[in-house]
């Protein structure tokens, strides 16, 4: 997609099912970057500004059914929020932004995850996509065995959501539709073996955003 922001940060997107080791991984990072001497700004969505985390309320945990169209809308509202209450500003100081979920998560749950009807559901996620007008320079995508993520998710335990509560199939669907994204993009978009342990998986993430953060800094002389 030829939307790349240009502002003199960079931006980091985790990406993959539940239990995969996002959370895990973006906080590993962020202190691993932080002590390279660079400022680190770690968020998630849905969330991130107080605006976002409402509307996030909304789509985790609200008792009503959304419609489709509203249920996406839900998601960029946040994403704009996010993006111009603490993303963008935050990139204009130069800062890594590494994000928690962002428009690939949109693409997997609300438009590969409903399974019959996700074309014209994915059409309008890519008009929606369009208008906000942001993307990610480096995504990561964490790969793990729907089985191995749901055993993480039993020891992790806490509330379940909307999209946690879901139907296996759904699960899978999200999941290959994470695959088909990493394929149609896989400049920005990069799969890593998540099941291995987590120090050394934060070596590696940290190596492909370390080649991402030199090649930005060579882009801009
Ligand atoms: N590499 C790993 N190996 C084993 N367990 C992990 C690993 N990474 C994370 N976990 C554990 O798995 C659970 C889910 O991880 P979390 O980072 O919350 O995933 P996510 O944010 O993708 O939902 C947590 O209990 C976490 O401690
Ligand atoms: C950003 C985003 C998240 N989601 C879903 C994915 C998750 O089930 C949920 C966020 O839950 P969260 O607890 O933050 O993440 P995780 O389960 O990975 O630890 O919101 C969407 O359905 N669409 C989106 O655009």
């Amino acid at each position: 997609m030829a939307l790349h922001n240009k502002s003199s940060g960079l931006f980091i997107t985790l990406e993959g099912g539940e239990g995969v080791g996002k959370s895990t991984q973006a906080r590993l990072l962020a202190t691993a970057l932080s002590d390279l001497g660079h400022e680190v700004v770690l968020t998630r969505e849905p969330g991130g500004t107080p605006g976002a985390e409402a509307i996030r309320n909304l789509l985790l945990f609200g008792k009503d059914e959304l419609s489709w169209r509203a249920e996406i809308m839900g998601h960029m509202a946040a994403r704009c929020d996010h993006l111009d209450g603490l993303i963008k500003p935050a990139l204009k100081r130069g800062a890594l932004v590494i994000c928690d979920r962002f428009h690939d998560s949109t693409l997997a749950y609300q438009g590969y995850g409903v399974g019959k009807g996700e074309a014209k559901r994915l059409e309008f996620i890519k008009k929606a996509r369009h208008l906000v007008d942001f993307e990610p320079h480096l995504t990561l995508l964490l790969d793990v065995p729907r089985k191995d993520a749901l055993a993480r998710l039993k020891e992790r335990g806490g509330a379940t959501d909307r999209y946690e509560g879901q139907e296996e199939a759904f699960h899978q669907r999200v999941s290959e539709g994470f695959d088909a994204i990493a394929k149609s993009d896989p400049e920005r978009v990069h799969r890593f073996d998540a099941l291995q342990e987590a120090g050394a998986l934060k070596n590696e993430l940290l190596n492909k955003i370390i080649g991402c953060v030199e090649k930005n800094s060579l882009d801009k002389t």
